[in-house]
C-alpha cells in the first residue's frame, strides 16, 4: 500500500477473471509465488457452470429422455408418458446447476483471501490495473494492481446483432434461459451455430415452438459440405429451419416478438413467438481493459497478437488465456491455456512453447456434430493432399438396432503418408468416436495403424472401422473391403 491516498498493491502476477481460464492459471502461478492478485468484477462460479456447459447439458439431458419416449413405439412398448411439466423440468436444471457451482465456489473459498480481489480491473500503463466497483457494487480493497505479470482471463459474452435489439425485453441470451421458473409456449432461435443448435432442439423437444434461424447455409460449426447438408437434412426434418432466410425482419408487438422473412422459395411469412434468443456468437471481454494503455500489439478485431503455444502476447509480460483470446472458446481449452498462461507468468522471463493438443469438438445436438483433429476447411486452406473415407449410420448395425441410425461420419487421410488427419460427422453418440479420433491423431497414427485396434461387435464404432477402410482404399493403401463383409460382423 502506497501512503498517499492512492492505494497500489504490488504483486508478482496479476490474473485478471476467475473463470475456468483465470482459476487454473491461480493454481499454477501459486505453486510458484505468493505475491498474486485474482481479480474478479462479475460473480464467481465461471460460465461453465453458471451459463454455460453444465446447464445447456442439463437442459438437453431432460429432452432427450422426453424424445426417446417418441421412439417407444417403433419397439412395440405403448406409453402415454411425455406429458412436460416445464416449472419441473427447470427446477431440476437450476438445482443441478447451482450443486455445480457450488463446487466452483468451494474451489474459490479454498484459495488465500489475501490473493482474491473483487474488482473489475483495466489497464493504465503496461505494468499497473486500475481496479473499480465489481458488478455487485462491491468497492474494491486497493485503487491499483502494480504487476510484473499480467493475465488476461476475462472469458466472453453473446455478441447481438443490432437488428434484433427490436425484440426489446423480450430478447434473451443463453444466459438467461438457465434462470427461466417455467418453458416458454414460442422461442425464435437466431443463430444455428453451437448454442442455437443445442438449445433450440432441446426447447423443440420439450415442447416449445421453436423456429430456428441461421445464416448463409451454416449450422453447428460443420466445415465439411457433405456432413453440412446431411445435418441440415436431419435437423430440418425435426424443427423448422431456416438457414438461407431473406429480408428477415424482426419487430414487436405488444408483448410478442414477430419475425417477418422470406423462405428460398420465395415466399413471404411472419410468425410469432414469445422470445427471441440470440445465440448468433460470442465476443471476448477485452474493449472494457483499456488495452490501448497495454502497450500490447492488437488485431485487426482489437485482440492482443498472442502465441497460442505459449499464450504470451508479442514479447511482452502479459499473457491470454481463454475465451478472451477468441482462439479455441471451449471449456478444455480455457483450461489448458490458463494452465499454460499461469506457468509461462511463473517461470517469465523464461518462457517456452508447449505442444497443444489435437482439436475435439462437439456440438450435443441429436444426433451429435463432432470433429477432431483438422477440419475439412481447414486442409482445403492448407493445400493438404488428402483422401476422405465416409460411412452413413442409416445402415450401420448397432444404430440401427437401437433406432439412432441417423447421419454421417467422414475421415480425412494424408496422401503419400497414410497418416490420419481429421474427421467432422453427425451420428448417433459421435462424441465417443471424436475421443477414439483426436487420440488417434494426437498420436499419430496412420489409417492402417487405427485399423490394426480391436472393434467390438456389435459397436457403433464399428461404422468408424467402415470409414477408415474406406478411405484406406481411397489413399491407394489397401483393397476396397467386400459389400457387407462378413468378418466384420452383420451390418457393421
Ligand atoms: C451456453 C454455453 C454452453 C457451452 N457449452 C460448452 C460445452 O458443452 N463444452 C465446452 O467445451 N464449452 C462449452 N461452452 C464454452 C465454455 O463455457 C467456455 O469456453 C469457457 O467457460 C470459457 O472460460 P473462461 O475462463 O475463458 O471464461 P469465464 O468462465 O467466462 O471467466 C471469465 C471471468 O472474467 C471476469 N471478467 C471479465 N472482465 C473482467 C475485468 N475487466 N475485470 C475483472 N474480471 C473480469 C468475468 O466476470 C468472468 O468471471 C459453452 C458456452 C456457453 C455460453
Ligand atoms: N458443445 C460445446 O462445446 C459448446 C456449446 C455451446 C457453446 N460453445 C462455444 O461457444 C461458442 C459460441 O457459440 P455460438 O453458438 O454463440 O456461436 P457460433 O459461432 O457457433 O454460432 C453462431 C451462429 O450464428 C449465426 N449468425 C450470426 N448472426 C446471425 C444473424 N443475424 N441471424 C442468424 N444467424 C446469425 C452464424 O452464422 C453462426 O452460425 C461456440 O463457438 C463454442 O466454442 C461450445
Amino acid at each position: 500500500m502506497r501512503g498517499d491516498g492512492m492505494s497500489m498493491r504490488e504483486v508478482d502476477i496479476a490474473i485478471i477473471g476467475s473463470g475456468t481460464a483465470g482459476m487454473s492459471a491461480y493454481r499454477q502461478a501459486r505453486k510458484r509465488t505468493d505475491r498474486i492478485a485474482l481479480i474478479e468484477g462479475g460473480p464467481f462460479g465461471t460460465t461453465c457452470a453458471r451459463v454455460g456447459c453444465m446447464p445447456s447439458k442439463l437442459l438437453i439431458a431432460a429432452a432427450e429422455a422426453r424424445h426417446r419416449l417418441a421412439a417407444l413405439s417403433a419397439f412395440g412398448i405403448a406409453s402415454d408418458a411425455g406429458a412436460v411439466d416445464g416449472r419441473a423440468v427447470m427446477k431440476r436444471v437450476r438445482d443441478e446447476r447451482d450443486r455445480f457451482v457450488g463446487f466452483v465456489l468451494d474451489a474459490v473459498a479454498g484459495f488465500d483471501p489475501a490473493h482474491v480481489l473483487r474488482a473489475h480491473a483495466e489497464f493504465e500503463d503496461p505494468h499497473t490495473l486500475k481496479l473499480s466497483p465489481a458488478m455487485d457494487g462491491s468497492a474494491p480493497p486497493v485503487e491499483r494492481v502494480r504487476a510484473g505479470r499480467i493475465i488476461i482471463a476475462t472469458g466472453s459474452r453473446p455478441a447481438i446483432p443490432a437488428a434484433l435489439r427490436a425484440a426489446g425485453d423480450r430478447l434473451i441470451l443463453s444466459d438467461d434461459v438457465f434462470d427461466w421458473q417455467d418453458l416458454p409456449g414460442a422461442v425464435a432461435v437466431f443463430g444455428a451455430g453451437v448454442i442455437g443448435l443445442e438449445l433450440g432442439q432441446a426447447l423443440h423437444r420439450l415442447g416449445v415452438r421453436v423456429h430456428l434461424f441461421g445464416r448463409d447455409g451454416r449450422i453447428g460449426a460443420i466445415s465439411d459440405p457433405v456432413v453440412r447438408a446431411e445435418a441440415t437434412r436431419l435437423i430440418a426434418a425435426e424443427l423448422p429451419l431456416s438457414l438461407d432466410a431473406a429480408d428477415v425482419r424482426v419487430e414487436r408487438d405488444g408483448e410478442a416478438v414477430v419475425v417477418h422473412f422470406t423462405d428460398p422459395g420465395g415466399a413471404a411469412s411472419s410468425e410469432r413467438f414469445d422470445y427471441l434468443l440470440a445465440a448468433t456468437g460470442r465476443t471476448p471481454n477485452v474493449e472494457m481493459l483499456a488495452l490501448e494503455c497495454s502497450g500490447l500489439e492488437l488485431d485487426a478485431r482489437g485482440l492482443p497478437v498472442f502465441d497460442p503455444q505459449t499464450t504470451r502476447a508479442g514479447d511482452s509480460h502479459v499473457f491470454i488465456a481463454g475465451d478472451a483470446d477468441a482462439d479455441r472458446v471451449l471449456l478444455h481449452e480455457a483450461a489448458d491455456e490458463g494452465h499454460l498462461a499461469g506457468e509461462q507468468a511463473a517461470r517469465y522471463p523464461a518462457v517456452y512453447r508447449h505442444t497443444r493438443r489435437t482439436p475435439l469438438g462437439v456440438v450435443f445436438s441429436d444426433p451429435q456434430i463432432a470433429y477432431a483433429g483438422r477440419r475439412h476447411a481447414q486442409l482445403l486452406a492448407d493445400g493438404v493432399a488428402f483422401a476422405v473415407g465416409e460411412v452413413s449410420f442409416e445402415d450401420q448395425g448397432r444404430s440401427r438396432v437401437m433406432l439412432v441410425n441417423h447421419g454421417l461420419l467422414r475421415v480425412y487421410g494424408e496422401q503419400g503418408s497414410g497418416l490420419l488427419l481429421g474427421a467432422e460427422m453427425i451420428g448417433p453418440q459421435n462424441e465417443h468416436i471424436a475421443h477414439l479420433l483426436a487420440w488417434a491423431i494426437q498420436a499419430r497414427m496412420t489409417v492402417a495403424d487405427v485399423l490394426q485396434m480391436p472393434f467390438y461387435h456389435p459397436t457403433i464404432e464399428e461404422g468408424l472401422r467402415t470409414a477408415l477402410r474406406e478411405l484406406l482404399t481411397a489413399l491407394g493403401m489397401g483393397a476396397a473391403p467386400p459389400l457387407h463383409c462378413i468378418d466384420c460382423g452383420p451390418g457393421a
